[in-house]
């Protein structure tokens, strides 16, 4: 580890860096009406989940993102194959509520 400019800023060596995901997914330089739930902006593409896009990360990046990344896919498609899915009265809510909590996860590498 060394010191290091990022973006204009001086980072100090062993500086713990969190990101927020959150911003960086509603970002409208990357995203056209990216508050809105539009699964629609993903259909027909090819979309890059390997942490190489840094406009969509849901996996995270580099090397402590989520080993599933490659089989998220085979995990879904097993669970419809093998589970009708239901909400719990039987009938589709019309309102969602995709409001976020505010939570953190924090690994300090020095304390192990
Ligand atoms: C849609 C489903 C999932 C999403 C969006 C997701 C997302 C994430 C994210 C954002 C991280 C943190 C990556 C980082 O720090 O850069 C992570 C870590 C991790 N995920 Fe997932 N995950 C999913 C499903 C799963 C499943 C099904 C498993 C296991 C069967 C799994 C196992 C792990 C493990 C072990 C880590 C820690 C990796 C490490 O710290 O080295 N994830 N995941």
């Amino acid at each position: 580890m060394e010191d290091c400019k990022v973006a204009g800023y001086d980072i100090s060596k062993g500086t713990t860096i969190l990101i927020t995901t959150w911003s960086i997914g509603r970002d409208p330089n990357s995203w056209d009406a990216p508050n809105e739930f539009l699964l629609e902006r993903f259909v027909g593409k090819e979309i890059d989940m390997t942490g190489s896009n840094f406009a969509l990360l849901p996996f995270g990046s580099g090397r402590r993102r989520c080993p599933e990344y490659k089989y998220i896919r085979t995990t879904i498609v097993n669970l419809l194959h093998g589970f009708n899915l239901d909400s719990v009265n039987g009938t589709r809510p019309k309102n969602i509520c995709m409001e976020e909590l505010f939570e953190i996860t924090y690994y300090n590498s020095k304390s192990s």
